[in-house]
């Protein structure tokens, strides 16, 4: 058997036990939940974005949010930037940096959130939709892998999960966060759910 089977799994649970002993990040995921949670209850939106793998988990929370997670519950105004013909044109005419940003001059407002998750946490454009988050009064959740990058820095908060060399063994922990906070969510607005 090829030894990097094993290995891969070793690392993976080196970096999820880092993440369980690490009580800020811990914090940090906690403070999240509740943001996102007061923002749903004000009938604000929330939007999520990141590239390749990530922008994958960014339409899993969403999808999780507005479709459904665990149970029946009403639909959450939760949506990922993730719209082919938008990014097709957007990257086209304006240039790939501004995908993220413009769709959230259009939709963001006031109160609402943003999702940016970027394992190096120096993607131009999820660093742009952060910077334009802000400029539209909106509250920015940074999902990150390495400490001390451009999008945690902008973040009103950080969760940051390393995960060594990589971009896989952080998005794999990126998971496990969103479904956490989806969870939180909904322990939060719909507690009968979870007696
Ligand atoms: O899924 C993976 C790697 O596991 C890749 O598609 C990865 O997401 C892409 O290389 C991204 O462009 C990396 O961007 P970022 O996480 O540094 O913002
Ligand atoms: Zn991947």
């Amino acid at each position: 058997m090829s030894p990097h089977i094993q290995q891969t799994l070793i690392d993976a649970r080196a970096a999820l036990d880092a993440l369980i002993a690490n009580d800020a990040t811990l914090r940090a995921i906690d403070a999240a939940g509740t943001l996102l949670a007061d923002t749903f209850k004000r009938e604000g939106r929330v939007f999520s974005c990141g590239n390749g793998g990530s922008m994958c988990d960014a339409m899993h929370f969403a999808e999780e949010l507005s479709g459904r997670y665990r149970q029946d519950r009403p639909a959450l105004g939760a949506a990922s930037i993730s719209d082919p013909s938008h990014i097709s044109c957007v990257g086209n005419d304006y240039g790939y940096e501004h995908i993220f940003s413009r769709y959230l001059e259009g939709h963001g407002r006031s109160g609402d959130v943003l999702l940016g998750i970027s394992t190096s946490g120096t993607s131009r454009n999820v660093v742009a939709a952060a910077e334009m988050a802000k400029k539209k009064g909106m509250k920015v959740i940074a999902l990150t892998g390495k400490p001390g990058a451009t999008l945690g820095t902008l973040a009103d908060i950080e969760i940051c999960t390393p995960g060594g060399k990589f971009a896989d063994r952080s998005q794999e922990l990126h998971i496990k966060v969103i479904h956490i906070l989806i969870e939180s969510v909904e322990r939060q607005l719909f507690p009968a759910n979870y007696r």
